[in-house]
């Protein structure tokens, strides 16, 4: 219902001092009362508000004043319900901000925070759009305002994008976001901050005009203390509460002065003296400061001189509280015509039918966040290529250079057999009477295996390349090599000692790499029953005679010679898609929360749990598109083993992602700024690398890390994918859908965590 103005101008001259009831303050647009406030620890807390009161009057423009970092932004933080006091009271538009229903955060309220707050790759019109689909606004009814914003706010076109705005013209279009839906209550941070004067004294006449009738309430802040003449009440914060709380008009004529600055500085001037609690100073203040008689408590002039009363902490209007000089905070306020209630009636709260119990999520705001999420995407066409680009390039990395057998190891060989340097190894004769089969066998080996032999005249040269590290083992070739060997196979069980010593090759192997050094002892092994395999065939004999008697058949799973690459893929594929999808989830939230956009979004309303869909269903889009190009490239382009159905593989591989979704939101909900988040990222990159089988098999860890192993999100994940490459396992293998089932579990653990920390965790 429109109330008459002359109604509301009756109503404004109550805006002074009036006695109040929990009744009537709850009826004001918003009430505070003894509302303290501390930041830093408990030993060390640094108080911001302190016991501080604070009445806006629906329908009146409440200027709120006071030095850089005395508090204002803090105070507002709390009024929206971003912040929570740590005590005292609050009220705003009848409700307790934060309650169910109260609106407030919500759409009855709009928030201009300090911070341009607004995405830089959009246009004015997309940043519009986006806040009025917020407030339940039709994209029509936006359009309709836009040109309004336009012409009113002085912007340049409106499909111009926000990052191509001057600073005061972004502040201007973050100004129209905030006025965009008409909210009941305004409150603006500043924001006649960089705008010129002209445009200044419209903002103003547009927020006298829509105040007119009394619907909306303004709050705002400035530094610009003498533009607040047109607030209807201005209150003067310093030291963490009001030194006033009344009509500009009234200060002036009270305080005999000519600006409302001067009224703040004689008021900081009267706090001052009351802090030092003199009676000399109060003696000289009166001569010096004109102290006005303001009726009906709002500064009492002798509550601020009064020897037994050492500070003024008070407002005018409703109280004014002071600390006597035993310290002990008194109030001081005017006769209460109807005695307060000790006790608060309870927050008035809207019946909730179960339907909207089950309602958690708001489809306008739904739409308008993955709508915002994917345009953003859309604008940022190079980073999304990179963010896509980076696991496939991981992917690529790690099959080109982990789990393949070393190539061009290099040997120091000193032949006996044969008169280096004059003679070499150089015509290799494959008949059964060979005399040389050392160079028989070298050869085999270094046809066969990627190893480089380098000769040298001397056993003692040979161990001094190992020495100084020019090579990785010193091979030793005996004098009668073939002739004693020939013997030791033709006398079998009666072989001489002498025989077995002198066809025995030495290997003096730097085994400080236990990698090489276990490759080298493969291939020198295998090499030498290769060579001997054919050294048998052709003199006529079995070779199975000289076989080890124990024989490994054709692999039920997997290959004859196994890859490394195929036993750390899986784990690797896994932690690129989930960790990829931490740094995306925390990266982005971190970076919205940090430009205010967050902050904003939550007072129009956004709750939590919708931030986290809409970042689920964008970053799932982005997850899924990287999943699939690092399978395209592991197990099609790199040919690793894939052995499983490729939907099973997929789905896995996509539901690991959406589980380091989940523990991104956690790290962006804990951590403040990226710093701690990169610290807490990085911190459980390595224990999940280590303790989830992933490069070493867990049946070789510590029996106690083995409980810790077996808990964590990537353990089952990574031998359940195992499973589906090599043994083509499917989603009935029990060791398959304990995959998924511990997948699943840790994402309703984080997704439960990030809730409730979003949900608890405010100022
Ligand atoms: N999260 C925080 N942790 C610790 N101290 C804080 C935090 N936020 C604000 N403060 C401190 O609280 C004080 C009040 O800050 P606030 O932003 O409310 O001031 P302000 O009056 O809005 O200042 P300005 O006019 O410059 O914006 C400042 O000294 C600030 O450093």
């Amino acid at each position: 219902m429109t109330e008459r103005p002359s109604d509301l101008e009756l109503r404004r001259q109550q805006f002074k001092a009036q006695p109040s009831t929990v009744q009537t303050r709850r009826q004001q647009a918003v009430c505070v009362r003894r509302a303290c406030k501390k930041y830093g620890t408990k030993s060390n807390p640094y108080v911001v508000l302190d016991n501080l009161n604070m009445t806006v009057p629906k329908g009146c423009i409440y200027g709120l004043l006071g030095a850089s970092g005395c508090g204002k932004t803090t105070l507002l933080n709390c009024i929206v319900g971003r912040k929570r006091l740590n005590s005292g009271e609050l009220w705003v538009l009848g409700g307790t901000p934060g309650s169910r229903g109260s609106g407030v955060p919500g759409p009855r309220v709009g928030y201009m925070p300090q911070e341009i707050a607004l995405y830089g790759e959009f246009t004015i019109r997309e940043t519009l759009k986006y806040f009025g689909w917020i407030s339940n606004m039709t994209t029509d009814e936006v359009e309709a305002k836009v040109d309004f914003f336009i012409n009113f706010l002085m912007l340049p076109d409106a499909d111009r994008q926000v990052k191509n705005l001057s600073g005061g013209q972004q502040r201007r279009v973050s100004l129209a976001a905030t006025l965009l839906h008409e909210p009941e209550l305004l409150i603006l941070d500043e924001p006649t901050v960089g705008v010129d004067p002209l445009l200044r004294t419209n903002i103003w006449n547009h927020l006298v005009e829509i105040t007119k009738y009394g619907r909306t309430t303004v709050i705002i802040t400035t530094h610009y203390i003498d533009e607040t003449r047109q607030a209807h009440l201005i209150g003067l914060m310093r030291g963490g509460y009001f030194l006033a709380e009344e009509s500009p008009s009234r200060l002036i004529t009270q305080f005999g002065v000519q600006s409302l600055e001067d009224v703040f500085l004689k008021l900081s001037v009267m706090q001052n003296m009351g802090k030092r609690r003199r009676s000399s100073i109060a003696q000289s203040v009166t001569e010096s400061i004109h102290v006005p008689e303001l009726p009906g408590g709002a500064v009492n002039p002798a509550a601020v001189l009064d020897d037994e009363v050492g500070e003024i902490s008070g407002e005018f209007g409703d109280s004014v509280s002071v600390t006597s000089r035993t310290g002990r905070r008194v109030s001081i306020a005017p006769e209460p015509m109807i005695e307060t209630p000790e006790e608060l009636p309870p927050d008035e709260e809207p019946d909730m039918s179960f339907k909207d119990y089950l309602k958690i999520v708001k489809y306008n705001h739904m739409r308008a966040l993955v709508w915002k999420n994917f345009l953003w995407m859309w604008r940022n066409i190079p980073m999304m290529m990179f963010i896509i680009g980076l696991p496939v390039g991981q992917a690529i990395l790690f099959c080109l250079s982990i789990g393949h057998d070393p190539a061009g190891i290099k040997l120091s060989v000193v032949n006996k057999e044969i008169d280096f340097p004059n003679e070499q190894c150089s015509h290799i004769d494959l008949s059964c009477n060979n005399t040389k089969l050392s160079c028989n066998y070298l050869d085999f080996v270094s046809n066969n295996y990627s190893i480089k032999w380098e000769f040298v005249e001397s056993e003692r040269a040979a161990k001094q390349m190992v020495e100084k590290g020019q090579s990785w083992a010193a091979v030793v070739v005996p004098h009668n090599f073939t002739d004693a060997f020939r013997n030791r196979i033709e006398e079998g069980r009666d072989a001489s000692p002498e025989h077995i010593w002198a066809s025995t090759i030495s290997v003096f192997p730097d085994k400080s790499n236990e990698n090489i050094a276990t490759f080298l002892n493969r291939d020198l092994i295998f090499a030498f029953q290769g060579f001997l395999s054919t050294l048998m065939v052709s003199c006529g004999w079995d070779p199975r005679q000289l076989d080890l008697p124990v024989k490994f058949n054709t692999p039920i799973y997997g290959y004859v010679n196994p890859d490394f690459t195929d036993f750390a893929a899986p784990g690797v594929v896994l932690t690129i898609i989930f960790f990829m999808a931490v740094a995306l989830t925390s990266g982005s939230m971190i970076m919205e929360r940090n430009e205010g956009i967050l902050e904003r979004s939550l007072v129009n309303g956004i709750s939590g749990t919708e931030l986290l869909f809409s970042q689920i269903i964008t970053q799932f889009v982005v997850m899924l598109g990287q999943t699939l190009m690092v399978i395209l490239v592991a197990f099609v382009v790199f040919n690793l083993t894939q052995q499983g159905n490729w939907a099973t593989v997929i789905f896995l591989t996509t539901t690991a992602g959406v589980c380091g979704m989940c523990f991104g939101f956690v790290v962006a909900c804990i951590c403040d700024n990226e710093r701690s988040a990169t610290y807490l990222a990085l911190g459980s990159f390595l224990p999940i690398v280590m303790l989830c089988g992933i490069i070493w098999p867990i049946e070789a860890m510590n029996d106690y890390l083995k409980i810790v192993s077996f808990v964590l999100p990537l353990t089952q994940a990574t031998d359940s994918l195992r499973c589906i490459l090599a043994r083509g396992w499917g989603l009935s293998n029990p060791v398959v859908y304990a995959g998924f089932i511990s997948l699943l579990t840790w994402i309703v653990v984080f997704l439960t965590i990030s809730i409730l920390v979003l949900k608890f965790k405010k100022g």
